[in-house]
């Protein structure tokens, strides 16, 4: 069963392609877009809300035909818009009340449906405040509930992790997550950071320029970033921090690359050593060894990857078109931290 079927879909404006003969499958669960701006996912969006024609192809979103069937579609679809969209001078309680009666619920149901997923979004008594004075976290809460609010089969969301802090991110992609596992709704949710899809979704699609670059389940994403950046510091007894940490994992049997360059001609600072991840044992052995030479540990993360590597990792080796990188990755939850 598929929730989005799209097949060669283009966008073309004046001067710009903004999709390009795009052919998904797009099944229940959460899946990830990624891309970096201007890729077209606002694009693929609109058009799969059936608010946008596309120039040539066709798309289904629940079975439903984007071209024909875009009420119909709407009526069983969430979207939360990228933008900041609320009206400041009305609370959280009021727009979605209004956004669920727009959506066809009779009133008390509306009224309860809102209180039922401002609770699931984590809006209590500021929910009566006017939005103007929201944080821009609390605005993307809102703007997730009203989404929800007519119970959905599917949700659209566009950026919403946009504007928020590192914890509100987390917050904001755990919600997400329970959207499917707690509502069974499946879920669409765009993206510039692949690293953090990556621990949200069940599935990524990653698109550049409107072409389809890659799509595959997020397990097949984390076996290909499997490598740890490990930076230390240098000491009287070890002149070449760098140089005996190499020594000490190659003699704990972990594969490291030299500091310099990575096998895939990334550039790597001199002092940072590429670590390939076995399991999660590998942290515990580079910790140790860390301490065992008594060296400061500068920084432990998860290494950045690009999208040009995801080509790389299927035998490729161009650039990504028009070498935009996608800022991906982010730093283990284990790491930068001290060992001493
Ligand atoms: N109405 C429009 N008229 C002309 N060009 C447009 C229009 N809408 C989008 N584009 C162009 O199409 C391309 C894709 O835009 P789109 O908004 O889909 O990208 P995106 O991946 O969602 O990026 P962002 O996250 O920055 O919104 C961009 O080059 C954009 O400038």
């Amino acid at each position: 069963m598929t929730v989005i079927a799209t097949e060669s879909l283009s966008k073309r404006y004046p001067r710009v392609t903004a999709l390009d003969r795009l052919s998904l499958d797009i099944t229940p669960g959460v899946t990830g877009l990624v891309g970096a701006n201007g890729a077209g996912k606002s694009t693929l969006i609109k058009i799969l809300l059936g608010l946008s024609p596309a120039t040539e192809g066709r798309a289904e979103v629940l079975g439903l035909d984007v071209a024909t069937q875009g009420a119909e579609i709407r009526e069983r679809v969430g979207y939360m818009p990228e933008h900041d969209c609320l009206p400041p001078d009305v609370s959280a309680t009021e727009f979605v009340v209004h956004m669920a009666r727009m959506s066809g619920l009779p009133p008390t149901a509306a009224r309860e449906r809102t209180a039922d997923t401002l609770r699931h979004v984590g809006l209590y008594e500021e929910r009566y405040r006017p939005m103007g004075g929201y944080s821009t976290g609390m605005k993307q809460r809102v703007k997730l509930a009203q989404a929800l609010v007519h119970d959905p089969r599917l949700v659209l969301l566009d950026e919403p992790t946009n504007g928020l802090d590192p914890v509100g991110r987390d917050e904001m992609l755990g919600l997400i997550r329970r959207v499917h596992t707690d509502f069974g709704i499946s879920v669409l949710v765009t993206s510039h950071l692949l690293g953090e899809l990556e621990r949200t979704c069940d599935h990524v699609v990653v698109i550049d320029g409107g072409k389809l670059l890659r799509s595959s389940s997020t397990d097949e994403f984390t076996q290909a970033t499997g490598s740890l950046a490990v930076e230390v510091t240098d000491t009287d007894a070890c002149p070449d921090g760098t140089a005996a940490l190499h020594a000490a994992l190659a003699g704990a049997g972990l594969a490291t690359q030299p500091a310099g360059r990575a096998a895939d001609g990334t550039p790597a600072s001199g002092r940072v050593l590429l670590v390939d991840v076995v399991d999660d044992t590998t942290y515990d052995t580079v910790r140790d060894a860390v301490v065992g030479l008594g060296l400061g540990l500068v920084r432990m993360e998860q290494r950045r990857h690009r999208i040009a590597e995801l080509f790389q990792t299927d035998g490729g080796s161009h650039e990504a078109a028009h070498g935009r990188p996608v800022e991906t990755g982010r730093p283990h939850e284990r790491g930068t931290a001290d060992a001493a």
